[in-house]
């Protein structure tokens, strides 16, 4: 009998199947090197916080992945698939929604139509579609249904968004950008502005577009909800991934190390890293 057969074969290790990945990632402004070999991972199914000391590129990088900066090295992909995105409509047209710091809805539209500004349903008939008669009564009930679906409490779709507060304003934004993304939301600093009960609706918001199957980019200074809503954390370091860190394994304070370079990635124990 052949000695080999009785040699245990490991299990398969199941790879992690990444929504967007990106590997070696430049991008330079004259002698400024904002993004210095930049690799990126995004998991199917999770929250990846983002985060990194000013001027670590975090933003920089974040532009790179959305399309609002052409990266001069390197390479995205999306589903394992190599993309380019030329523009931020590139981007949202193979499934990328940003959500950015400053909000951007329309105060005096009403939420409906602010769910699908410059994406309007138009009414069926070519006449409809030439002159661009606006079917407002699918939009408010596309605009129910999928608010539902996220359970964010508005009494009224009609009602214009200038009436909201804070929190509910980037809601919207929030909802909006998971409405029409079918790979990624990115969002900006969503709780910034917000204090603490808005903030935790919008951390809220943002679980429930995990929980309907989007993976979510989080860029954030707020180490808390970081380490309330992320699975990982990407940690940025002079234009680079330094790091991606497990928050049920690693403290907020050695994370904040990470950050500054206080604490080298490789003095951190095996279990902590998340990559
Ligand atoms: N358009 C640009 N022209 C020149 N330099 C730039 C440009 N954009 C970014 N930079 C530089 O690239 C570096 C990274 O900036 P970036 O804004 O990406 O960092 P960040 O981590 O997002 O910082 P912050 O948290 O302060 O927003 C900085 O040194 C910045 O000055």
């Amino acid at each position: 009998m052949d000695a080999l057969q009785h040699v245990p074969v490991p299990a398969p290790v199941p790879a992690v199947p990444l929504v967007m990945e990106a590997r070696g990632l430049v991008k330079r402004y004259g002698q400024v090197t904002a993004i210095a070999g930049a690799d990126f991972a995004l998991r199917r199914g999770e929250i990846l916080a983002v985060i990194g000391d000013n001027g670590a590129g975090k933003s920089s990088l974040i532009k790179a992945l959305s399309g609002a900066v052409v990266p001069d090295e390197g390479q995205i992909f999306l589903d394992g698939q190599p993309v380019t995105f030329r523009s931020p409509s590139d981007a949202r047209r193979q499934g990328i929604e940003t959500v950015y710091q400053d909000l951007a809805v329309a105060p005096a539209m009403t939420i409906a139509e602010n769910l699908f500004l410059g994406r309007e349903i138009l009414k069926p008939g070519p006449l409809a579609r030439l002159l661009r008669i606006v079917d407002k009564k699918k939009m408010h009930g596309e605009a129910v249904r999928h608010m539902q679906g996220l359970q964010f409490a508005i009494k009224s779709m009609s009602q214009p968004v200038e009436t909201l507060s804070g929190g509910q304003r980037q809601g919207v934004a929030v909802a909006r950008s998971a409405a029409f993304a079918r790979h990624v939301v990115i969002m900006d600093e969503p709780t910034a502005a917000l204090g603490v009960r808005e903030g935790n609706m919008v951390l809220d918001l943002i679980r429930q577009v995990r929980g309907s199957g989007l993976p979510v980019i989080l860029i954030s200074h707020n180490m808390p909800h970081v380490f309330e809503i992320a699975d990982r954390i990407h940690v940025h370091r002079m234009g680079a991934r330094a790091a991606v860190l497990d928050p049920r394994k690693i403290s907020m304070a050695d994370t904040v190390s990470v950050m500054t370079g206080a604490l080298r990635p490789d003095q951190l124990s095996a279990d902590v890293l998340a990559l």
